[in-house]
């Protein structure tokens, strides 16, 4: 899916919901326990009763990597679950040297060859371009660069001043020479909202993925306030804010409307910025 695609949708559902699917056996609805295979039920449900309130939804591998073969499955399966015309997001944070992240860029957007074809991979720039120009040589795909994460360790590297500024804006300030904003994107926590009006200086028409409101604290107003630009240019996640809402049988119904009163705000923002 291109940029323009991306916004399309995001006008058409007056959306810019991102929805985090990460499944962890021991918090799944009692009741799914007797399927075969309970996230996968668990994904397909949440998938049903949020689909038209969305334009994105982030597995991150890491909840399906540690089940092991059944969950490299459960990922392929809920991948092939979700609508062709709803971003998909691999949040797998890889990055290695070049003939590595090759391989990488094979498992996650190589259909063919490993049965899932998202749409855009999370990628640590550490290593630099060698190790993020793989991923880029996929037509249509889309590489987000972890800038300013969410998490309190963010100080410990990023938020740190060099010779040339903040550890994140040099990384902002490179990336753009490696592709441009129709295949770049940056992770910048909602935890974060106040400094994006400097992550707009340097990436002023990136997308923007947005992970931290709900169970991180992170706020959707100042997001918008500071991050919002005239394609939308941001894609605000929530993962357990929304899966977590309900555990008994209504969990999906739960989860709807968590999602809808997300959308709900998101929509007026779109609304105040004359996008839609
Ligand atoms: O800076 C980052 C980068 C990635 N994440 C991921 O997003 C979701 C957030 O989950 P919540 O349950 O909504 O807190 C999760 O997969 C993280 O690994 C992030 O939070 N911050």
């Amino acid at each position: 899916m291109n940029k323009d695609q991306l916004f399309e949708q995001i006008k058409a559902k007056k959306s810019f919901l991102c929805i985090g699917l990460d499944p962890a056996l021991e918090k799944l609805p009692k009741h799914l326990l007797k399927y075969e295979n309970p996230v996968l039920t668990f994904n397909k449900e949440i998938i049903d009763a949020t689909k038209d309130l969305c334009v994105a939804y982030k597995p991150n591998t890491a909840f399906y990597e540690c089940m092991g073969l059944k969950g490299w499955e459960t990922l392929i399966e809920t991948w092939k679950y979700i609508p062709q015309d709803i971003f998909s997001i691999a949040d797998a944070k890889r990055g290695d040297i070049g003939n590595t992240s090759a391989m990488y860029a094979e498992a996650f957007f190589n259909q063919t060859q490993s049965g899932m074809g998202f749409d855009a991979i999370t990628v640590a720039p550490y290593m630099g371009k060698d190790s993020v120009e793989p991923f880029l040589k996929f037509k249509d795909k889309w590489v987000i660069l972890l800038a300013l994460t969410s998490n309190p360790g963010s100080n410990d590297f990023q938020q740190q001043d060099g010779s040339s500024g903040k550890l994140y804006e040099t990384v902002l300030q490179t990336a753009s020479g490696w592709a441009n904003s129709d295949q770049i994107m940056y992770v910048v926590g909602a935890t974060k909202g106040a400094e994006l009006k400097n992550v707009r200086k340097f990436a002023p028409d990136n997308f923007l993925l947005v992970p931290g409101v709900g169970a991180q604290g992170g706020n959707l107003d100042e997001v918008c306030e500071n991050g919002l630009n005239d394609q939308c240019g941001l894609l605000i996640n929530s993962s357990r804010g929304i899966i977590y809402a309900g555990y008994g049988k209504d969990f999906a119904e739960k989860a709807r409307e968590e999602a809808l009163k997300l959308q709900v705000e998101m929509e007026a923002w779109l609304r105040r910025a004359n996008l839609i």
